[in-house]
């Protein structure tokens, strides 16, 4: 098992609760924030990409709200006129009515529902495509910062709280509320003198609605924040299965994460437990507000006051206006839960990428000679800024030179290939490619200069010739089989079942360590850059393997400036210059003769490092 593919999984680390921020200042802000809908105004762009359609779902909205609350009208109509006066055809007539009523809002429903939806899936479609491509946009040091798992539940989990939102909710917070008003506005017209009773108990009913939909809107952030802890922690475990059955884990984890998600469903029942109450309690105020109301109604009845027919459209309207409140209320719970999503999802759109191209990026001389220089480079990794993983590192490497780093673990190696890449940018001093600052370039051009086999080889849950056409996808299947025979990767492909076509699982398990790197190599050499980035991998391969990655290596430097981060022998020997690192700085530098013909670092680590291969 290669080692560095588990090198980045923090089976020790504590559960980092996710997206709590570090200092209390942000703490502050965050909590201010949580106590608004306005993280849901990021989605108005995504909205407003389809006019017609909202128009159509709002006219769609009003129609069938309007339809209801004709319903009351015809009712009254009814009891006065038709049943008061006998007349058969005036019955016919209001029920003739009622069924066109009947019709327009059930055809207006439909309308509703179907372009409320669309625009809901629709919504959560794009932001959930934006997400991803701002995430593939930010550098390696975001990801040092977020656990993948909580990036993965934010992409999913939160973008599907937004879809409810998104369509339902607002479509019925907008139903809901033309019902209400139009209800509200009827009750005036039907009797003043009862809509005044019903005005007293209406703020009785959305005062404790707001004060709760508070509470609500906490726990569910919380309940939300917790289940991506328990994601992010079950998705390191996952891709450390080795690590963690190697380690008679198995039982710790499963109990960890047995715990993690007790605790989400913990925060999920508070948050349920207060929605149940809030939806008790709305429930027993309408109830009893209407009864008080009827109770009033029917003596008013009695005194001659109002008719039957008057007091029924009354009550109905009131029912309709008790109905929407409790919707809203509903509707306001989801609302305030997609309001924490859309801040989550916020909190990464937010983050700017660290490392992005110059608005008028330099161009590169072409064809491009391949020269590097680091120039007095200095830098620190932005989690550790007190300490310099390089240390005023100057060195030259001219086009088609094969330089090895060697050093100490620790020292530097992988950091000077991670700045190459501009993965981060120097502290001070500059690295030039063909003479030209690596920071003026678009980091397209830069990177599509250099070819990288890194360490940890990335293999992908797709075919083999798909893995190597990565970076290049437009390469023909020649080429990817020119490439995998340069690599000397050809014969064991076409010993798998489907050759080329034989897809790997997640993560490319079933290939052995060499082949994987043989696989890293082909997509190098399809890639066909001018720099040749090697950062070598420290696990052993036996002796065959090792010589065919070797003979794989030499026909990819072959032509192009090449810098290994060597750990074999064998390379840094046929290396035209070595370059010694010791805590950040160069120590040394020369052939491999020449270095160890002084008694400096070099000669120490080849002599303990190296000795026995040198022996063999
Ligand atoms: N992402 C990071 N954030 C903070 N510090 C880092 C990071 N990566 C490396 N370092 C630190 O920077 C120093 C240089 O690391 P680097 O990976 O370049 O060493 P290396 O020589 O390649 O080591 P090895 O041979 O073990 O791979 C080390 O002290 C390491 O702890």
């Amino acid at each position: 098992m290669p080692e560095a593919k588990d090198r980045d999984l923090s089976l020790t680390e504590p559960l980092r609760p996710a997206a709590v921020p570090d200092d209390a200042p942000v703490a502050k802000d965050a909590e201010a924030k949580r106590r608004s809908l306005r993280p849901l105004r990021a989605l108005k762009p995504y909205l407003m990409r389809h006019p017609a359609r909202l128009a159509g779902a709002l006219a769609a909205l009003v129609v069938a709200a309007m339809a209801m609350l004709t319903i009351p009208m015809a009712v009254r109509r009814m009891i006065d006129h038709g049943f008061g006066s006998a007349d058969g055809a005036m019955i016919d007539q209001y029920f003739m009515m009622l069924i066109i009523i009947g019709v327009v809002l059930a055809g207006a429903s439909a309308v509703r529902f179907y372009l409320v939806t669309w625009i809901g899936e629709r919504v959560v479609a794009d932001l959930r495509s934006d997400v991803f491509a701002h995430l593939a946009h930010l550098g390696p040091a975001f990801y040092e910062r977020t656990h993948s798992g909580e990036v993965m539940s934010r992409l999913t989990a939160d973008t599907t709280q937004i879809k409810a939102a998104a369509g339902t909710a607002i479509s019925q917070a907008v139903r809901n509320t033309i019902m209400l008003i139009g209800a509200l506005a009827m009750m005036i017209v039907t009797s003043p003198g009862l809509s005044l009773m019903v005005l007293i108990v209406i703020p009785l009913i959305v005062l404790p609605l707001i004060g709760y939909g508070r509470v609500v809107r906490r726990l569910s952030r919380r309940a939300q924040d917790t289940l991506a802890e328990a994601s992010a922690y079950a998705a390191e475990n996952l891709s450390a299965v080795r690590t963690m059955q190697a380690f008679g884990h198995e039982n710790a984890v499963a109990r960890r994460f047995a715990d993690a998600s007790e605790r989400a469903f913990e925060a999920a029942r508070e948050r349920i437990f207060a929605r149940a109450a809030l939806t008790g309690l709305i429930i027993m105020l309408a109830v009893a507000g209407i009864v008080g109301v009827l109770w009033y109604g029917a003596a008013g009845v009695v005194g001659g006051d109002i008719s039957v027919g008057r007091l029924s459209q009354f009550v109905i309207y009131a029912l309709f206006a008790a109905a929407s409140l409790g919707s809203l209320s509903e509707v306001w719970g989801e609302t305030t839960q997609a309001a924490g999503a859309a801040e989550r999802i916020a909190e990464f759109m937010d983050t700017e990428p660290e490392i992005v191209s110059p608005p008028n990026p330099a161009a590169l001389p072409s064809p491009l000679k391949g020269e590097i220089e680091f120039r007095n480079v200095r830098f620190a990794y932005p989690s550790r800024p007190d300490v310099f993983a390089l240390d005023d590192v100057s060195f030259r490497v001219t086009s088609g030179e094969r330089v090895a780093i060697v050093g100490p673990s620790g020292s530097g190696k992988s950091t000077i290939l991670s700045l190459l890449l501009r993965f981060y940018d120097t502290t001070s001093g500059e690295i030039l490619l063909d003479r030209t600052n690596i920071a003026t370039l678009a980091l397209k051009d830069l990177r599509s200069a250099t070819a990288l086999v890194p360490q940890d080889v990335a293999l992908f849950a797709d075919t083999i010739a798909e893995n190597i056409r990565y970076g290049t996808p437009n390469a023909t299947h020649d080429d990817v089989v020119r490439a995998a025979t340069a690599a000397q990767a050809d014969a064991f492909i076409c010993a798998l079942p489907d050759g080329y076509e034989t897809r790997l699982g997640e993560r490319g398990i079933q290939l052995s360590g060499g082949q994987r790197q043989r696989i890293a190599i082909a997509r190098a050499i399809l890639k066909d850059a001018p720099v040749l980035l090697l950062d070598e991998a420290t696990s052993a391969l036996d002796t065959e393997s090792e010589q065919a990655v070797q003979r794989a290596l030499e026909s990819l430097a072959k032509g192009r400036t090449t810098i290994v981060v060597a750990h074999r022998l064998s390379t840094v020997q046929s290396a035209d210059r070595i370059l010694v690192l010791d805590g950040g700085r160069i120590v040394e530098s020369g052939t491999h003769r020449e270095l160890t013909q002084k008694s400096g670092l070099y000669a120490r680590l080849s002599e303990l490092q190296f000795g026995n291969e040198a022996a063999e």
